[in-house]
């Protein structure tokens, strides 16, 4: 069963169309929803949830209809928006354990959620403090334990990573790859950046002026190319020149060689080769592709999968 399908969705806002015709559907697992600024995304999320009725079209979310269904949507799925949500003048365990109530929950459990929400996502201590005096990482996660603390099925994450410095990035990153393995909860997660989506993604879904572009799981995107990746800890210019001597095509990118793998005989050359010049390997590993690059080629006859 799909978890989210969508079926000719359009929504016309006056004078702007933000989804147009948009069919698709993904299956269980980390969801990355990718597209430019007003592509569309925080649209088709109010959809979803049943917030807002679409100008036409049809959408399921967990097999529940959303025009006629929303209520059941919005128990079984969590919602982290992208705005700036949170109250400053209350701890992140009150507005926590007051959103866990909201759902239903009794004082006790309530409670008891909300500390083990805040501790997965990373606030320990200053969890009693209130939320006006955080940083940005820490409202991102205030954001994200509101989003989880009633066990949800499936969460809508928008733009987590808005605001983040790189270390900041990494940690949600990590965090919403931990949600969908270690927690089994279904994630659709918004981005603007294909990049960090990813790293962290099993499916990418990508839209672009509302229309879908391209719905396609990233080990597809990601499969393994021709090239073999070789970083010595010195040594690369003489390791490059034996090599070439072989009878290999070798350029050198940054720190790294890049091989063009013939046959199986390329491994057995750069392994002899870097033993008889007794250079230290740091790693040999077959190339894979980015979505990036995937998107920086022109569209071949696959390129585009509704
Ligand atoms: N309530 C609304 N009334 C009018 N236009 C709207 C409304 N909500 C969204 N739009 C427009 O619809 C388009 C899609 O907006 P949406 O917020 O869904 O994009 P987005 O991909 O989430 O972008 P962002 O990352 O900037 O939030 C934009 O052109 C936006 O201006």
């Amino acid at each position: 069963m799909p978890i989210i399908a969508t079926q000719g969705l359009t929504m016309r806002f006056p004078g702007v169309t933000a989804l147009e015709d948009l069919t698709v559907a993904v299956d269980s697992g980390v969801v990355g929803l990718v597209g430019a600024n007003g592509a569309g995304k925080s649209t088709l999320i109010k959809i979803l949830l049943g917030l807002m009725p679409p100008t036409s079209g049809h959408a399921a979310v967990l097999d529940l209809d959303i025009h006629r269904q929303g209520e059941r949507i919005r128990e079984r799925v969590g919602f982290m928006p992208e705005y700036e949500c949170l109250p400053p003048d209350v701890s992140a365990t009150e507005f926590v354990v007051h959103m866990a109530r909201m759902c239903g929950l009794p004082p006790t459990a309530a409670r008891e959620r909300a500390a083990d929400t805040l501790r997965h996502v990373g606030l320990y201590e200053e969890r009693y403090r209130p939320i006006g005096g955080y940083s940005t990482g820490m409202r991102q996660r205030v954001k994200l334990a509101q989003a989880l603390v009633h066990d949800p099925q499936l969460v809508f994450l928008d733009e987590p990573t808005n605001g983040l410095d790189p270390a900041g990035r990494d940690e949600m990153l990590a965090l919403i790859r931990r949600i969908g393995t270690e927690f089994g909860i279904s994630v659709l997660v918004t981005s603007h950046l294909l990049g960090e989506l990813e790293r962290v993604c099993d499916h990418i879904v990508i839209i672009d002026g509302g229309k879908l572009l391209r719905s396609q799981a990233v080990a597809a995107f990601t499969e393994v190319s021709g090239t073999l990746v070789v970083e010595v800890d010195e040594g690369r210019d003489q390791l490059s020149g034996k090599l070439a001597g072989s009878g290999l095509a070798v350029r050198p990118e940054g720190r790294f060689l890049l091989i063009e793998i013939a046959d199986e005989s390329t491994f057995d050359l750069v392994r002899d080769g870097v033993a008889e010049l007794g250079l230290r390997l740091i790693r040999m590993e077959q190339h894979r592709h980015h979505i990036e690059e995937v998107f920086a080629a022109p569209a071949g006859p696959t390129g585009v999968t509704p």
